[in-house]
């Protein structure tokens, strides 16, 4: 029988999550607490039947696995199996445990499944609560994803930019019992460095007073996927608002990033967009530092990115070349032992 007040409490503590990555090891958790079971797992599976990642609970925390899984032949069929049907749940009897497969999550790219393993097949009321909760958590997600995204481009937007900086240096302190699966994944590549760039569309005010703000929209649109098609699986794109975008990249060092930005400057001018025909961009970018506020870093990127205008736009500028041509002087950093929050 479930306990009401505490299956109360679960559902506030999970809905109480900004973060989604969090809200999946905390949907587990809930799940965990109520049906004790032997395995229980989320599964990623790419729209081509690739299994992408793999989130397991454990007793003390949840672990990513990101590649060389061992997943059993019959649960890849059921994955299969359970996509093309309609059903809420579908049994798996194994030698050891039955598995039970639902759908969690279904999007274009694709699926997420979980897997609850035990000794007996899940009751009728089990599997009814699970699909209740299950529903909350993607109306949850739902409602999350928006308040996170342009509705425009569906690009995330300005707010999303202010937690993902938190995130790759760790200046917001995680809660260790929820989040003990987010602090290994985040913690930040010891030989990486991370970039900003701000990006501006040029002359855009000419593109919407030509052709008129539902072209200036498209335009916008198809930069969006441009940038979203042209980054690595780890950058990040953000719509600040306006014609203004910002990427946050993470590479070896400067000059892997330099050539990355060229790269994609270099392909939105290539680019021909119906009616419109070509555009321009202009970028300013910096380093990361792990030292200095986020509004600090965008004011840096944003002076780069006012430098390449006032010298000919559709070009990328450092401001660390700023600095070194004595153009630009970087504020004293903040002492290490900081309060950031
Ligand atoms: N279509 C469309 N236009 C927008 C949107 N947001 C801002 N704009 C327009 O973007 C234009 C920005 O123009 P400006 O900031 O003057 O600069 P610009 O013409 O791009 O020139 P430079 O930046 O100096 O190269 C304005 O015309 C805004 O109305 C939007 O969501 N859709």
């Amino acid at each position: 029988m479930f306990n009401t007040p505490h299956l109360l409490d679960q559902l506030v503590s999970l809905t109480g999550i900004r973060d989604l990555e969090l809200l999946e090891s905390s949907l587990l958790k809930t799940l965990n607490g109520f049906i004790l079971p032997s395995v229980l797992t989320l599964y990623k599976v790419s729209s081509r039947g690739e299994i992408r990642s793999q989130l397991v609970f454990g007793p003390e925390r949840c672990t990513v696995i990101r590649e060389n899984f061992q997943v059993q032949p019959e649960l890849m069929q059921a994955f299969r199996e359970h996509r093309a049907s309609e059903q809420g749940s579908l049994q798996l009897a194994l030698a050891d445990c039955i598995l039970s497969v639902m759908t969690v999550m279904e999007s274009r790219s694709s699926t997420t499944y979980l897997v609850i393993g035990s000794q007996q097949s899940l009751r009728e009321e089990d599997n009814r609560m699970i699909g209740g909760m299950l529903q909350i958590y993607r109306n949850f997600c739902q409602l999350l994803q928006e308040s996170q995204t342009d509705s425009l481009t569906g690009l995330a937007n300005r707010k999303t930019f202010d937690e993902c900086f938190s995130r790759v240096y760790e200046l917001q302190p995680l809660d260790e019992e929820e989040c003990a699966v987010a602090v290994e994944q985040r913690k930040p590549h010891q030989q990486t460095t991370y970039w900003i760039a701000m990006i501006d569309i040029d002359h855009f005010k000419s593109v919407n007073d030509r052709f008129g703000h539902l072209y200036g929209d498209e335009v916008l649109i198809l930069l969006a996927q441009l940038l979203k098609n042209a980054l690595r699986n780890d950058d990040l794109v953000f719509r600040f608002g306006g014609e203004e975008f910002v990427l946050m990249i993470r590479c070896q060092d400067r000059a892997e990033a330099a050539g990355l930005l060229e790269r994609l400057r270099a392909s939105v001018e290539e680019q021909v967009i119906p009616q419109v025909g070509h555009i321009t961009i202009s970028m300013g970018a910096t380093e990361m530092m792990r030292n200095t506020f986020a509004g600090t870093l965008l004011d840096y990127a944003d002076k780069a990115l006012y430098y390449s205008k006032q010298n000919g736009r559709n070009r990328l500028t450092f401001f660390e070349d700023m600095e070194s041509m004595g153009l630009a002087t970087r504020e004293t950093a903040p002492s290490e032992n900081l309060d950031f929050f």
